[in-house]
């Protein structure tokens, strides 16, 4: 099967990169902020499924851009859907935990009312509505912190972080799970392969890993196994003021995926061993 990406120095877009078939768009070849030129490269390409890995993720930077991320987060993804459409392939796109307000405890289920605390929320949201409206088959996969040895996100903060001091406060009120980049472009992969087989699993689903834990624990956690001599002390959400709100409840109920296209939410704990093994963290 011929895949299109779009997106190749991101997180997803680098563990997409390294399958058989796999063709990655940096910025070079297209540019998000230019929704048509998406359509015309999965025009030209003629793939057999396209999976978007390329977004806007800059949650703080977000609130004062949020046109731009509207555009790379709204239409962009919309006029992929639409090209997809018209050509009977499969799109998989990926959204976040942020389209949700984060109220109560329970897991978050993927027909849950959506209600974005922030600008980047929004614009995936955005993406989402797009995507289901232009028709075709499709996947929106719903994941929440994603890490991996590319790119930026909290794990490699925190590494860098904890060696240069000796205390980080973190916030402990924010409950949900890591998620392995390396799993997510697994699940793309088989989604695309199932859509391709089968149109009427299209929809919105969730993928994340478990078990649930807070940033503050994470960071505990990821300092442990690295080695890493870090103390970390719990702070709340209202002691870490940022731009950018951010959701208290991220959990993301995955029950539906594993039904319909039997993924099960992975373990994080053995993708973060991975991680530092690669970062050459941990032997
Ligand atoms: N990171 C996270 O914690 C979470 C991410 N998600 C979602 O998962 C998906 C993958 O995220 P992740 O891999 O972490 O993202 P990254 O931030 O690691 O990478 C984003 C990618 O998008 C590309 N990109 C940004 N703007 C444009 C543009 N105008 N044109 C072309 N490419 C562009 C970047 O390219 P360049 O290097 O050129 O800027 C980069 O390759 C996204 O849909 C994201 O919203 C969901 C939940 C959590
Ligand atoms: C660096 C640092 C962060 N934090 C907090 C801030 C935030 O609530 C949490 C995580 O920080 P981040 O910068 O990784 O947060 P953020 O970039 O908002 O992470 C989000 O990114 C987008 C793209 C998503 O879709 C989400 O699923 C989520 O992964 O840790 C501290 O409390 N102390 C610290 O020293
Ligand atoms: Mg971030």
């Amino acid at each position: 099967m011929t895949i299109l990406v779009f997106g190749k120095t991101g997180q997803l877009a680098q563990e997409l990169a390294v399958y058989d078939g796999v063709i990655c768009l940096g910025r070079d070849q297209a540019d998000l902020s230019h929704p048509a030129a998406c359509a015309a490269a999965i025009r030209q390409a003629a793939p057999q499924a396209v999976i978007n890995a390329a977004a806007y993720t800059a949650v703080d930077k977000a609130e004062e851009e949020e046109a731009l991320a509207n555009v790379i987060n709204g239409a962009a993804p919309g006029a992929m859907a639409a090209a997809c459409a018209e050509t009977g392939i499969p799109f998989v796109t990926v959204s976040t935990d942020y389209v949700f307000d984060g109220s109560g405890e329970a897991p978050w289920q993927p027909g849950d009312a959506t209600a974005p605390l922030n600008a980047y929320g929004r614009s995936k949201l955005a993406g989402e509505e797009m995507v289901r409206a232009a028709g075709g088959t499709y996947a929106i996969l719903r994941t929440s912190w994603v890490v991996s040895a590319h790119g930026t996100n909290f794990v490699k903060t925190m590494l860098r972080l904890g060696k240069e001091r000796e205390r980080l406060t973190i916030v402990a009120d924010q409950t949900g799970a890591p998620t392995p980049a390396r799993d997510i472009a697994a699940a793309c992969l088989e989604i695309a392969r199932q859509l391709a087989e089968d149109p009427g699993k299209s929809g919105t689903y969730h993928f994340a890993g478990q078990p649930e834990t807070s940033w503050a624990d994470f960071a505990r956690g990821i300092f442990a196994r690295a080695r890493v001599d870090c103390a970390v002390e719990d702070i709340p959400t209202s002691a870490y003021p940022t731009p950018a709100a951010r959701p208290l409840n991220s959990r993301l109920g995955c029950t539906s995926l594993e039904t319909v296209f039997n993924i099960p939410q992975p373990d994080w704990r053995p993708g973060l061993d991975q991680i530092l093994k690669d970062l050459g963290e941990l032997s």
